[in-house]
């Protein structure tokens, strides 16, 4: 039915729709009871009802889908491994025409240093081809550096942390954050921006958009992260058990 709001918007004004805003990463893991193209559709018009302005989406079978029901900005990847690289965030020119085509308005891809089948270069030329925007998932500054000189239109922080030359830390990545603002890079947060005072504080550092996933959209997530806090720790229950 309905297409994006802004396809022949010039780029940098395309963006500006989104400044400011909350967008949904609506994407269930595989082996997810969720990970059914119906489910998807129904978290994401819950997203919608409370207040999204943009969708996160993996996959042409899952943009089109949510395509078919709202017109709101949407950015598409797909998540496949790659024989003999590390890199899984539409890795080749091939899949970002694949979610360009299926509807997204901004092709997000892997820009990171890790060994890669294609250049950062090559997806952005894809996703421009296609009509589409181009963001690059990074974990450091220098990628987002070597990005935008590629030609990206916008980074996210989305990689820190899955990197193993960026801070493994169980929260956001602020300092990544102040930097990119620091140097003049717009950036979209993203990356266990797990509350709204997080989301936030992401959009306090400068983020021109927050993107929020697993605390909304993967309940098997956020159950564990309350089962794990009530399970009393072993250290204290080892020495409850030698008392009693
Ligand atoms: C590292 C990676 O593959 N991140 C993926 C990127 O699309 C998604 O699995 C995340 O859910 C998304 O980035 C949002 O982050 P969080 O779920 O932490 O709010």
């Amino acid at each position: 039915m309905t297409r994006s709001p802004f396809p022949d918007a010039p780029r940098p004004s395309r963006l500006n729709a989104l400044r400011g805003t909350l967008i949904v990463s609506v994407q269930a893991d595989d082996g997810s009871p969720l990970r059914d193209v119906t489910h998807i559709v129904a978290l994401s018009r819950a997203a919608l009802l409370g207040g999204a302005a943009g969708l996160r989406l993996r996959s042409g079978e899952d943009i089109r889908a949510v395509r078919a029901v709202t017109d709101v900005p949407v950015i598409g990847l797909t998540k496949r491994a790659q024989p003999g690289s590390p890199v899984y965030i539409t890795a080749t020119p091939g899949e970002v025409q694949e979610v360009a085509r299926a509807g997204a308005d901004i092709v997000a891809f892997d820009g990171t240093d890790l060994p890669r089948p294609f250049p950062v270069a090559d997806l952005v030329r894809a996703a421009h081809g296609a009509g589409a925007l181009a963001m690059a998932d990074i974990s450091t500054l220098g990628e987002a550096r070597a990005a935008y000189a590629a030609g990206a239109d916008i980074v996210g922080t989305t990689m820190s942390g899955y990197t193993p030359h960026s801070p493994q830390q169980p929260g956001p990545d602020f300092a990544l954050m102040r930097a990119l603002h620091a140097a003049g890079l717009p950036f979209i947060a993203e990356g266990r921006l797990n509350t709204p005072a997080l989301a936030a504080q992401a959009l306090a550092t400068g983020a021109l958009a927050v993107v929020v996933g697993s605390a909304i959209t993967r309940p098997d997530h956020v159950t564990r992260w309350f089962a794990a806090a009530l399970r009393p720790d072993p250290a204290q229950a080892a020495r409850a058990g030698e008392t009693s």
